[in-house]
């Protein structure tokens, strides 16, 4: 089948998203491109376009025999929720990466020490200063694979020693993060059940110790719902920026896990104990405004300006000396460095026995045979 969600829907740059007219300049360019870009591509851009000024896919699906407009209709049902505006954004973005490769190597190549993600799910640009990290698996909700965990981790250790001055994770389309992939379960090693628990707490230890130890100012720009691990780490990000579109959900207890990224510590500083186990015991999801007023989101945007409003601020704050901004990083975040490393070893070997436990097993099983949704 068509693999439409991992197109390469790269979303270029913490740029503001293209204006309609930013869009209909693509459309125009792209009967002006030197060379044919193949069918593959053409098939994005027809998903995109029709993403982009229709929405989401609205059309009956054509007979199996209809094979051209089968194809075309997958591409786009394909592309789920994802919003007019996300789209008219990634067909610019596409447009111009095809205009620039037919003409001259790619502005856009990426920094030579700068290692590439393994997939599309995740895509890292450096611009004005910004190390942007996108999890761009819109169709599933920018669910976590495992190998998005070590693509973020890697991602994480560069954007460390780059040039840049701040680091951002978002997200493509319509969600933040879902969270975990829950299929991440259903890859059982050799080992079976308790080798495949052992080596994903090996795992989220580690990637939650990359957030405890990033040096720089870490934003988080909260482009829609966040669910699960997306939700907890954010305890451990500087500055967090929603649009009034989030929600905050930690649905640990429905799943027969226990909370981790530190926030079995960090909820109940930000926002006191009984706030922090009615997320973390009850799973109470939060609306942006409640997240806000409780302290785990630093300021709530409307979302038809979010993106506007949360780059250019960005912008402007990634001009400030960046050494300055790292020293005093240090000293807010140090003193609690030992603590949060310790609280991850002990959060991630719970859930290593939770993993193996029948509630969870349970849990993760009715998700997928799509009994129960959250
Ligand atoms: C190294 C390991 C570290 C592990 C750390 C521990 C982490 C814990 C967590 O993060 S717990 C939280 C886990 N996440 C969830 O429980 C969310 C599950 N998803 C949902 O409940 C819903 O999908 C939703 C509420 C997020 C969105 O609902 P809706 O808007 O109705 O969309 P769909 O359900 O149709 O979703 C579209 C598409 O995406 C797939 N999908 C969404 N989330 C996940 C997910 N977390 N894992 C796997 N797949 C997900 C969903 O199945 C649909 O796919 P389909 O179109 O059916 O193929």
């Amino acid at each position: 089948p068509l693999q439409v969600p991992a197109l390469g829907l790269h979303v270029r740059g913490p740029a503001m998203l293209a204006s309609q007219k930013d869009f209909n300049n693509a459309v125009s360019q792209v009967k002006l491109l030197k060379e044919d870009p193949g069918n593959e591509v053409k098939l994005k851009l027809y998903a995109l376009y029709k993403q982009a000024t229709e929405g989401p896919c609205n059309v009956p699906k054509p007979g199996m025999l209809d094979f051209i407009n089968k194809t075309k209709w997958d591409a786009w049902n394909a592309l789920g929720s994802l919003s007019k505006e996300a789209a008219r954004q990634n067909y610019v973005d596409l447009v111009s990466r095809l205009s620039a490769s037919s003409e001259s190597p790619s502005p856009e190549a990426p920094a030579a020490d700068r290692k590439q993600p393994e997939s599309d799910s995740l895509v890292v640009t450096s611009e004005d200063g910004i190390t942007t990290i996108r999890l761009n698996r819109p169709a599933k909700k920018n669910a976590l694979t495992t190998q998005m965990y070590h693509d973020i981790i890697a991602a994480l250790q560069a954007a460390s020693k780059d040039e840049s001055a701040i680091t951002v994770l978002t997200g493509s389309g319509d969600y933040y993060c879902s969270g975990n992939d829950l299929t991440n379960f259903t890859h059982l090693p050799a080992g079976g059940l308790e080798e495949m628990a052992r080596s994903a707490a090996a795992l989220l230890r580690d990637f939650v110790n990359c957030f405890i130890d990033f040096p720089k100012p870490l934003v988080a720009v909260v482009n829609g719902p966040a669910v699960g691990i997306s939700v907890t780490i954010l305890g451990l990000f500087d500055v967090v920026y929603a649009t009034d579109r989030a929600s905050f959900h930690t649905p640990f207890s429905h799943l027969g896990q226990s909370p981790e990224g530190c926030s079995s510590y960090t909820f109940p500083k930000i926002m006191g104990s009984s706030k922090a186990a009615e997320m973390l015991l009850f799973g109470k999801k939060l609306t942006a405004q409640e997240a806000c007023a409780q302290g785990l989101v630093t300021e709530v945007f409307p979302d038809g300006t979010f993106q506007k409003e949360v780059w250019a601020r960005l912008k402007a704050y990634s001009k400030l000396p960046p050494n300055a901004m790292r020293i005093s990083k240090q000293i807010i975040r140090n003193r609690e460095k030992e603590k949060l490393h310790a609280v991850n070893a002990e959060e991630s070997s719970v859930l290593r026995e939770r993993w193996q436990s029948d509630e969870c097993m349970n849990a993760i099983a009715s998700f997928l045979s799509r009994k129960a949704k959250l």
